[in-house]
């Protein structure tokens, strides 16, 4: 007998009569309620060591009991019980103050683990939370790989630790780590990202601490690096896997010292950020093959968070899928809706590249396809379409942002998807930034721009003018 009391207020019968007998084996003493009152009557006749409450009780919002009793009885540990799982619950739930949330269905087992660790802490394990707000991150899915997702999320909100978040391309890690920075109590600084694998290597230092004029060729005036920017807010370091080594020990260097020196400068910076690193390689095995400082490895790996990818969570496809189909109604295109049999379809797919694969499949969906129902047959043929989409050669940045841009187009011009023009406007919106960025590389100079281009000078010449793109009085110098 472990002597202990546990309190349990749940509506449904049969969970409050397996709950009170596992937990009776398990050796407490159990005292169960069915309505917020009751629990009242309950917590006001003796003080349980353990108070397990549902949600949603007939009388009123179990979350809204937790927040003010915790306040009151800080030291009473609360495991929530939930069948709205969603990230905000398991947030709101630990921003209450509760010890643990658990989504239902729940496993007995876990519920017994969770009430032992409540009794043997015998406090609250979040303290000063930042007050319930609603966030804008929408991290949809409701799969128990998810769950697990969000329970370690809720847990990390509030405090410092380094997040380390793995998971295939596409599966959501930067939205975690938005989910992170906007649910936490640096949510009104910056959240900067930084992605290792875009950026090329010898640059990589002078971006993330910033460097001095004249620190190296081309460095015209003092810039600020990322470690600044993101100053009292979050810094994510994307695909850290891909970071050169002197960078490497660099970085660990600020993480031991909290401080750090701009390139070519004496000068000493604090750093003052919460660092959410994401990666889609093993980091362990690049440890093991030493392409991975294994001391860095292991300051970044606080907390991991592993993010499923989307094969493993079948059952969140559908809710994914009418998502972003809301979202493309919030960009002005009409409103589209999946069928059950194109739901099937989507779910005995593959998803090489995850959620941006079916997000990029739904909107092209959601500008493409004309009919307000989408069928079997319009699914499987826009995934044959595009099943080049997960590519490594094709870029889903590229691909999104043409599909958001015709959806744009869409909205503000009707009739605009068959008038003939779309050609000329998409390719003229993707061509000038690429030709400016290849006069900008050749010191504006035409001849070199057009060969490193690919195209004929004459063929620049033109399209400059077509375009209308200023060329400051320059002409083509001698190459
Ligand atoms: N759970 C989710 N709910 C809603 N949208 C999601 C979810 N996961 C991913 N997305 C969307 O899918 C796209 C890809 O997500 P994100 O960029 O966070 O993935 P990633 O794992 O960081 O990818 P990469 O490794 O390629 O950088 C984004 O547009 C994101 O909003």
């Amino acid at each position: 007998m472990s002597d202990a009391s546990i309190l349990i207020c749940d509506d449904d019968s049969a969970i409050r009569t397996v709950v009170t007998q596992a937990l009776r084996r398990a050796g407490h003493r159990v005292t169960a309620a069915a309505t917020l009152a009751e629990l009242r009557r309950e917590l006001a006749s003796a003080r349980p060591d353990v108070l397990v409450t549902d949600v949603v009780l007939p009388d009123g919002n179990g979350l809204d009991f937790v927040a003010t009793f915790t306040g009151e009885n800080p030291d009473l540990p609360v495991i929530v019980l939930s069948a709205q799982n969603t990230l905000s619950t398991a947030v709101r739930a630990t921003e209450a103050g509760a010890f643990d949330y658990l989504p239902k269905p729940f496993d007995l087992d876990v519920l017994t683990a969770t009430v032992a660790s409540a009794l043997a802490r015998g406090r609250r394990l979040v303290d000063d939370l930042p007050a319930a707000e609603e966030h804008a991150v929408a991290l949809i899915g409701r799969s128990p790989a998810m769950q697990e997702v969000y329970r370690v999320i809720a847990r990390v909100v509030s405090n410092e630790l380094t997040v380390l978040i793995t998971g295939e391309s596409g599966t959501g890690k930067e939205l975690v780590a938005q989910a992170i920075h906007d649910l936490g109590p640096r949510r009104r600084a910056p959240f900067v990202a930084i992605n290792m694998a875009a950026i090329p290597r010898e640059l990589i230092e002078a971006e993330l601490f910033g460097h001095e004029k004249g620190a190296f060729t081309g460095a015209a005036a003092r810039v600020a690096g990322k470690f600044e920017q993101a100053s009292g807010g979050t810094l994510f370091l994307d695909e850290i896997g891909d970071m050169p080594m002197e960078a490497q020990t660099r970085l660990l260097r600020v993480l031991q010292s909290g401080e750090f020196t701009t390139v070519g400068g004496a000068r000493v910076i604090r750093a003052d950020v919460r660092i959410v690193a994401a990666t889609n390689k093993d980091l362990m095995s690049q440890v093991v093959s030493g392409q991975f400082r294994e001391d860095l490895f292991y300051r970044l790996n606080v907390v991991p968070i592993a993010l499923p990818s989307l094969r493993e969570r079948r059952q969140d496809i559908r809710l994914l899928a009418r998502h972003f189909l809301d979202r493309a109604v919030e960009d002005g295109l009409p409103r589209k809706a999946v069928s059950d049999d194109a739901v099937a379809v989507l779910e005995a797919h593959d998803w090489p590249g995850n959620v941006r694969e079916l997000e990029n499949l739904m909107r092209r969906m959601a500008a493409l396809h004309r009919d307000e129902w989408i069928g079997a047959d319009a699914v499987r043929a826009m995934l044959g379409e595009g099943s080049g989409l997960a590519a490594p050669t094709r870029d889903a940045g590229i691909e999104a942002a043409v599909l958001t841009r015709l959806s744009r187009l869409a909205a503000e011009e009707p009739g605009v998807m068959e008038d003939g023009t779309l050609y000329d406007r998409i390719i003229g919106e993707v061509e000038r930034p690429l030709i400016e960025a290849m006069l900008a590389r050749h010191g504006h100079n035409q001849l070199r721009a057009a060969r490193a281009l690919g195209i004929n000078r004459n063929t620049l010449r033109k399209r400059l003018d077509t375009l209308g793109i200023d060329v400051g009085g320059r002409q083509d110098d001698p190459a």
